[in-house]
């Protein structure tokens, strides 16, 4: 799914009134419609509701819910928030028609002391700006949001497109937002939605459709995209009837130090699990028995040095479809030594994580050698430690895009949103995964995947996205089997198969 900013968004809705016979009032009934109708199958007429308008297409997309509720029998309170500003042609238009037939439910509000007082159980709708706000909101405005905000824990606040106060494609850092329980947001899902920064602002977010032009979303470009079960359906590659071990790949890990060969062992165990056809795995000699104990499917290549590697070099050869190389590898300096000498001969698309990154971002000149098409999978604080730090999380974006297009590089930052920013500049955004996964291992498992991936011949790009997705489709399962406190980054390598048969047989 694309991601559109506000301005293609406002576009795509321009070309849908162009192009299809529907006018920009009936394409405001039909999204406002779609928001009536989830309200009303959320909550019965014992809810009051209380719904505030701003003065734009958002505020008359208020006024449309207002008089559907309405309508069907709900005890509904319009707030006029009115603050000077000329109102928008579809709101004058639905706010006759309330008037005319509900007059007495209409009160204007020009203060934040005409904020009303809300009985148990009422419901906040809040459509006071949606994708045209163009500046933070300030005075009593401001006043209103927080008001609102104050009823969070008592009230249920349904937004209508975005929380008002949110910016669609821009930080909204420290500037007042509503911060909604739900989110009814229409057809596409918007950049802020997927920042850590907004995490407290949209709530569940449910997308409605309301039927804007499939030509123009066919034809726009977006650097922002979505990744979705479809789009995964047209990735996976099913093994053929005659083939064999050779066919999907024979792949090194290079991972586990002393103390650290759990993480090499997770590795492993993922990266069989997603179907490489061999793995070796080069581990310092302390680790021997415990690769050979816990997963004797690896082959196992031991380091001359007891206790962590340095000589991982001289294996990595032709032989090797790919390469992961990082978790509990440990920053030696012999270590870093051998990353260095491993660089300037592998020349395969390889995976970079953990450890290995920490090294490059010791030695950043070393980031140039990494072979093109590579993936690097930092977490938040080793991308900053690789590229420095962002003034806010749409920065932090920018600057993953720019990076991995100058490395011409995969790299996929992580988190509830793993964004992955790949060599031409486009941004991918991993929806599966929850906070169960964030327990020790986890990234040691994304590791093994993304390398068992690439072994197959998956083209890096086509194994990151997977990889991301399935990695976080195997947690979400062990999290429904297990919980997300009682699940280990064990358990997501468990479900893998579950994870193949659900999406893919
Ligand atoms: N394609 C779509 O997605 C559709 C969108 N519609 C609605 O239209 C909305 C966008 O409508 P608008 O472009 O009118 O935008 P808004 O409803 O967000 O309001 C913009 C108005 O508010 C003013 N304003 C912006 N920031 C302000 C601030 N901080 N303080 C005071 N005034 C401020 C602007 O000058 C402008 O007059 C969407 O969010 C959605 O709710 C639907 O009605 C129809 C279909
Ligand atoms: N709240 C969350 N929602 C979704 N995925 C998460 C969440 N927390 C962590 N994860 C996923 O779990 C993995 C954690 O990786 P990482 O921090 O490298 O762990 P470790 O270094 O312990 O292996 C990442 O893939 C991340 O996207
Ligand atoms: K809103």
């Amino acid at each position: 799914m694309k991601i559109f900013s506000a301005a293609q968004i406002r576009e795509a809705d321009a070309f849908t009134i162009a192009h299809e016979p529907v006018s920009s009032t009936d394409l405001m009934g039909r999204a406002a419609g779609k928001c009536a109708d989830w309200l009303m199958e959320h909550y019965p007429p014992s809810h009051p509701f209380y719904i505030f308008c701003g003065k734009g297409n958002n505020g008359g997309d208020g006024l449309v819910i207002a008089q559907k509720l309405l309508d069907e029998g709900y005890v509904v309170t319009v707030c006029l928030l009115e603050y000077g500003s000329k109102a928008s042609e579809d709101y004058i238009y639905y706010y006759r028609r309330l008037q005319q037939q509900y007059a007495g439910r209409i009160r204007e509000i020009a203060d934040v002391t005409g904020f009303p007082e809300l009985p148990p159980s009422a419901v906040i709708v809040d459509a006071i700006f949606g994708t045209g706000l163009n500046k933070p909101i300030e005075g009593w405005l401001a006043g209103v949001i927080h008001k609102i905000n104050d009823q969070h824990p008592r009230h249920t606040i349904v937004a209508i497109d975005m929380p008002s106060g949110l910016k669609a494609d821009t930080s909204s850092r420290n500037t007042p937002v509503i911060q909604a329980h739900h989110t009814l947001s229409f057809e596409f899902y918007k950049l802020a939605f997927l920042l850590p920064e907004n995490a407290a602002v949209a709530g569940q977010v449910h997308i409605l459709p309301i039927g804007l032009s499939p030509e123009y979303i066919t034809h726009t470009s977006t650097r922002y995209h979505l990744t979705d079960l479809d789009m995964m359906r047209t990735i996976y590659m099913p093994r053929t009837p005659f083939s064999h071990k050779g066919t999907y790949g024979h792949a090194l890990l290079i991972a586990g130090s002393r103390g650290k060969m759990g993480a090499a062992v997770l590795s492993a165990k993922a990266c069989i699990r997603v179907g490489a056809g061999l793995l070796s795995c080069h581990i310092p000699d302390c680790g021997y028995d415990i690769m050979q104990i816990s997963e004797p499917c690896a082959m196992c290549i031991t380091d001359e040095l007891p206790d962590h590697s340095a000589h991982f070099h001289e294996q990595a050869d032709a032989r090797y479809k790919t390469i992961g190389i990082g978790p509990g590898l440990g920053t030696a300096t012999a270590t870093a030594s051998s990353l260095e000498k491993l660089l300037a001969t592998y020349k395969r698309p390889m995976v970079i994580d953990a450890d290995a990154l920490n090294i490059l971002s010791v030695y950043p000149s070393l980031l140039y050698q990494v072979p093109a098409g590579s993936i690097l999978t930092p977490h938040p604080k080793e991308f900053e430690r690789l590229f420095g730090p962002s003034a806010n999380d749409v920065e932090r974006l920018e600057l993953l895009s720019k990076q991995a297009v100058r490395l011409q590089l995969y790299i996929l930052l992580k988190g509830r949103y793993t964004a992955i920013g790949c060599p031409d500049g486009a941004v991918y955004f991993n929806a599966t995964g929850n906070p169960g996964m964030a327990t020790g291992g986890s990234g040691d498992v994304l590791t093994g995947i993304l390398t068992g991936l690439l072994a197959q011949d998956y083209s890096p790009k086509a194994a990151v996205l997977l990889g991301a997705w399935i990695h976080g489709y195997a947690g979400d399962l062990a999290a429904a089997h297990l919980s997300q406190e009682a699940m280990s980054a064990a358990d997501i390598i468990s479900n893998l198969g579950s994870a193949f048969m659900e999406c893919f047989y």
